[in-house]
């Protein structure tokens, strides 16, 4: 478990000390993919940094499964950055060698000196992140995708037990995002690797984050089960992202004039009830019409979830809401 109590940190610009993450306390729990998501300034690569102390915090503690890191001496400290990976957004690779000897590298730093074993671990690793046929290859001859899978398997060399990912698919296209995520996923659950990672993007944390901490301008102002904050968003920042990333807001579907009467309702749907067939019974029973103006079904990591923007017209609409109340549906009615 990675805990942090009262930590703030600043940076000292022109003899001033600025803050940039004002005191926070968070715990991330052993084997979850955690998502801290914000801004550009927020302070998600000052957080993610102060885990493996490329930062050091102004006050207050970092615990790494109950022990102080900010505490540790050098060769406590050197142990801990082989137990934490790192990847980047621009992957970091050496340019000048090759993809194998990326891979070595950490556990040449590690001191190993076995050539067959640094080997047999490199030839392990290309494999897990399916990059054996690429060995001898130089960055510069991979694809992005490619590369930021160099990172990763360097980033597991020595077996650490925390992968940080900084922006680690901000430089890459929509498909070869969903591949790398697809194996982040794979290498948390495998590895029960305890996985952070930091991003601008919703859909990021909405496809392989378990929990997410939202940061704006320093502060933690929203954190909790994905499912939570994404569906069910509080703070004006959160609600921000997660119209950014769903495409019509609440707003604009409202203020759209060709839109019917009637009353406007915004459902949400979780887990099995998103394949209920509950409008259509709700339209028979009440005999009202529903009109529908917004819609989206996707996953929340592997769960399934639906949003729809509706209107509900007819003499029972007001029955027709209690009984989708009645069905447990989570819905909020929105006003034109
Ligand atoms: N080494 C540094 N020296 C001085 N100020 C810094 C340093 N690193 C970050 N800052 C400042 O701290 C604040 C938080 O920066 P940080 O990079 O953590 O935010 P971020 O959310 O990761 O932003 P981005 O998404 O743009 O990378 C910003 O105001 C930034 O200018």
């Amino acid at each position: 478990m990675i805990e942090f109590v009262e930590v703030h940190k600043s940076y000292r610009i022109k003899r001033q000390d600025v803050p940039a993450l004002y005191p926070f306390s968070l715990k991330i729990e052993a084997g979850e993919v955690f998502g801290i998501i914000g801004p550009s300034g927020a302070g998600k690569s000052t957080l993610l940094r102060l885990i493996n102390l490329l930062e050091r915090p102004s006050g207050g503690r970092i615990l790494i499964d109950g022990a102080d890191i900010t505490a540790a001496g050098p060769t406590d400290l050197r142990r801990l950055r082989r137990g934490i990976g790192m990847i980047f957004q621009h992957f970091n690779l050496l340019a000048t060698r090759t993809v194998a000897d990326n891979v070595a590298l950490p556990l040449r730093l590690a001191g190993e000196q076995s050539s067959p074993r640094i080997r047999a671990r490199v030839e392990e690793l290309l494999a897990r992140v399916g990059l054996s046929d690429h060995a001898d290859k130089y960055p510069s001859e991979l694809s992005g995708g490619q590369k930021q899978r160099v990172g990763i398997a360097r980033a597991l060399a020595n077996d650490p037990a925390i992968l940080l990912c900084d922006e680690a698919t901000s430089a890459l296209d929509p498909q070869t995002t969903t591949s790398v995520l697809e194996l982040l996923a794979e290498l948390n659950r495998d590895l029960n690797l305890t996985i952070v990672l930091i991003t601008h993007e919703m859909d990021v944390i909405r496809r392989v984050c378990d929990r997410v901490a939202v940061l704006e301008d320093g502060r933690i102002v929203e954190q909790g089960a994905v499912a939570d904050v994404f569906l069910h968003p509080r703070h004006a920042a959160t609600r921000q992202m997660v119209s950014e990333a769903h495409g019509l807001s609440d707003a604009q579907v409202s203020a759209d004039p060709a839109a019917p009467g009637g009353r406007l309702l915004r459902l949400t749907f979780h887990g099995a009830s998103t394949w209920s067939p509950l409008l259509s019974r709700i339209a028979r029973s009440h005999e009202v019409d529903f009109t529908i103006l917004d819609g989206r079904i996707d996953k929340i990591k592997q769960t399934p979830y639906g949003q729809l923007t509706v209107t509900v017209q007819g003499d029972q609409a007001e029955a027709a809401i209690d009984a989708i109340r009645d069905a447990g549906i989570h819905f909020e009615e929105l006003h034109a």
